[in-house]
């Protein structure tokens, strides 16, 4: 394999930074700027290098072929009623975005709703949140365009399929929450700002309003109803209770811990001016969120005083702490992940237990449980149900079951029926098993660890590995069915392993704060284990391990990289988090800090510097870097692209001419995608023949269909 040319990038040694005394020079600075000709033509040079490698990769036509084959199943939402008509989303198998249907009882034929392909050629528009009115009878929705935070809400008659005239803009991170005489809606936005808005640019976002918009209004006329001026960083939740008699206000500053608001709504309100509200929560020092309300009585999910989360009443006219109660009592080990009011006097409580979802039924009113639904070992990756209605949706996957929709109706305590099961062609989940193995991490900790592979696979270290984790933000990473990770094992006779590591919500609040602020290495030292496990019990070798995370997880696999080089021999982090000293700079970027810390703080600056992806790269004593991809997008306004450009710029500059790097340092930069919500599924099956073809053509694989 000949040795690859990296383009030479200018650095810019005047740039130095001093923190608390400590002068950090950042050479590559320029490249923060989207729009300068200079990063255009370094995201040119750099794509033109790496897309003849991916597409230098032999086996890259069968990779995609065979992805593209596995792909096209037939995907749905659970149904839900609005109205008197139930709603899906489906995706016939290769369609870019999913398609909303509408039928009047679950047998009779589905007719379109609203099908998003129509609203742009490359499926590049996604709708990213939606609420239906009190009646259902409109049907209020937002889209994202090349997947960008940024969405547009728009409004459709149920009955006409009508669109009303107005949408409404700068809308981010925004509720949507309907009053109950079907109005309108509170939804969050942002005020006008200098320079672009469609995801390209890196500005911060500061200032959210809730307003109230009147459907058939133009947004010109729309109110402020809430705001806080003295905390331009607050996100501003809200959400109409189930009796629409009150609005819960929570606002968030970063990425845990809200506080709570609330006020009357009384009928036939004007909202036309400010609400006043009254505050129940008044310190950001727990999670809150509603879940319902009997007459007065609020009920919130939390962590207050219950790490593993619990359900609470607070009395709205008598809401001081010391006179809320438990509904739901914390469980000593298992993490209330969801509730649901259902059929009136109950709620749906989906736990996590050990990482796999716990379903039961329990009384509103006093809290018991009804009953367990029956659960093979996986996830619940949706669930339906209203007060008002006794009928239940929930759909069940895991690693090898791509989809099984179970339907419940409780007032006939029946068992759950299969409403639809979801069948892959040419893939046989009979030939594979998933373990669960728990592994000793650096300072002891036990952590899980999900294994797939065929029956038949034998551990002399010889097969190829591919091990995912995520690690941070209380994000539990349960199993799923994943197209490209079961083509990795089917065809390249792999062993895929998912690490639940810390910093994940898997244990709860422990296990959270275990992988957080000065615990952060904990995250890289769990990671760094499971691949010693996969090694140690003769799973693979480090050179036919690949790594692979996205976003918090991108920080993850480059920071694993730059301390242990040799134990990995492909390296693939999306859209990853790599300026440890300025990622509070850009967009949503100060929200993490909730994880992170921020480097304005002295002594979080010398913890961020110790694993900061873009401040860790050095020539390894022995060996080289495995081989590394680099994966973002032009419209990524999550985790903003300088993040990767400046990363790949400094391993290059590093690495990239030292005689023993001959594995490949590069990274590729999309162009109309984002961080990855709403992505079409062509330009999915596009990244994931990327990723496989990288890996296969780096570590010398056979792909074998
Ligand atoms: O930033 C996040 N979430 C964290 C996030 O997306 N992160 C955190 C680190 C990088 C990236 C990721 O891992 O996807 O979400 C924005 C948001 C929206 C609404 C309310 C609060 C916050």
């Amino acid at each position: 394999m000949e040795k690859l040319q990296y383009p030479e990038a200018h650095r810019d040694e005047t740039i130095v930074d001093n923190y608390h005394g400590v002068e950090v020079s950042d050479p590559y600075r320029w490249l923060e700027d989207p729009d300068s000709e200079k990063t255009k033509a370094f995201v040119d040079a750099q794509n033109a290098i790496t897309k003849p490698y991916l597409a230098s990769c032999k086996a890259r036509e069968d990779i995609h072929d065979r992805l593209k084959q596995l792909w096209d199943y037939p995907k749905y939402s659970c149904p839900a009623r609005y109205g008197d008509k139930y709603y899906f989303y489906k995706n016939t198998g290769l369609q870019n975005q999913s398609v909303l249907y509408v039928q009047d009882t679950l047998d009779s034929e589905p007719s379109v709703f609203l099908d998003p392909n129509t609203l742009s050629e490359d499926g590049t528009v996604a709708i990213t949140s939606s609420k239906f009115s009190e009646d259902g009878s409109i049907f209020s929705y937002g889209l994202s365009t090349s997947g960008s935070d940024w969405c547009t809400i728009h409004f459709i008659n149920t009955e006409t399929g009508e669109k009303y005239p107005d949408v409404l803009e700068k809308i981010k991170f925004s509720p949507i929450t309907w009053t109950h005489d079907n109005s309108g809606i509170f939804y969050g936005c942002y005020p006008d700002q200098k320079g672009k808005t469609d995801g390209s640019e890196t500005e911060g976002n500061r200032d959210q309003k809730l307003c109230y918009h009147v459907v058939g209004r133009p947004q010109s006329e729309d109110v402020i109803v809430v705001e806080f001026p003295e905390e331009p960083l607050w996100r501003i939740g809200a959400q109409v209770s189930d009796c629409g008699k009150w609005l819960i206000i929570t606002p968030v500053k970063d990425c845990r811990d809200n506080l709570v608001y609330f006020t009357e709504l009384k009928s036939g309100m004007k909202m036309n001016e400010k609400l006043q509200l009254t505050q129940v929560v008044d310190k950001l020092e727990a999670d809150y969120e509603y879940i319902t309300n009997d007459e007065t009585k609020a009920i919130f999910r939390t962590n207050k005083n219950a790490p593993n989360y619990k359900l609470i009443a607070i009395d709205l006219l008598d809401y001081k702490q010391e006179k809320w109660v438990d509904l739901l009592p914390e469980h000593p080990d298992n993490v209330l992940d969801w509730a649901c009011a259902v059929d009136g006097d109950k709620f749906a409580a989906c736990y996590i237990e050990h990482v796999k979802n716990v379903l039961q039924l329990h009384s509103l009113t006093t809290g018991e449980k009804l009953r367990t639904f029956p659960l093979e070992v996986g996830t619940i990756v949706h669930f339906t149900g209203q007060k008002r209605y006794s009928e239940i949706f929930y759909q069940f996957k895991s690693f090898l079951i791509p989809g099984i929709i179970y339907r419940v109706d409780l007032k006939k305590d029946e068992e759950p029926q299969v409403l639809r099961e979801i069948k892959v062609k040419n893939f046989d989940p009979s030939l594979y098993k998933t373990s669960q193995v728990f592994y000793t991490s650096k300072d002891g900790t036990n952590i899980p660890m999900f294994i797939v592979m065929k029956h038949d696979a034998v551990l002399v270290n010889s097969m190829p590995a591919l091990l995912y984790g995520y690690g941070g933000f209380n994000v539990s990473i349960q199993p799923t069915f994943s197209v490209t990770k079961l083509v990795f094992v089917q065809h390249l006779n792999g062993v895929l392993a998912v690490a639940n590591i810390r910093g994940g919500g898997e244990y709860g609040e422990k296990w959270h704060n275990g992988g957080r602020f000065f615990n952060k290495q904990n995250v890289f030292d769990d990671f760094q284990a499971a691949a010693g496990y996969l090694i140690e019990n003769g799973y693979t070798s480090s050179s036919k391990l690949s790594i692979l995370g996205a976003s918090n997880g991108g920080l993850l696999i480059a920071a694993c990289v730059n301390q242990r080089p040799d134990l990995f021999g492909a390296a693939i982090a999306q859209v990853g988090v790599m300026d440890m000293l300025r990622f509070h700079k850009f967009t949503i970027g100060v929200a993490w800090v909730s994880d992170y810390g921020s480097s304005d703080d002295l002594k979080h600056f010398e913890n961020l510097l110790k694993y900061s992806p873009l401040h860790n790269v050095r020539v390894p004593e022995n060996g080289q870097y495995p081989a590394t991809l680099l994966l973002t997008a032009d419209h990524d306004d999550r985790v903003v692209p300088l993040h990767s450009l400046k990363l790949i710029a400094t391993l290059q500059h590093t690495l990239g001419k030292l005689p023993q790097q001959t594995n490949p340092l590069l990274i590729k930069i999309e162009t109309k995608a984002g961080h990855g919500g709403g992505k079409p599924t062509m330009k999915v099956i596009e990244e994931s023949t990327d990723i496989l073809a990288f890996i296969v053509k780096s570590l010398d694989l056979t792909f074998k269909l």
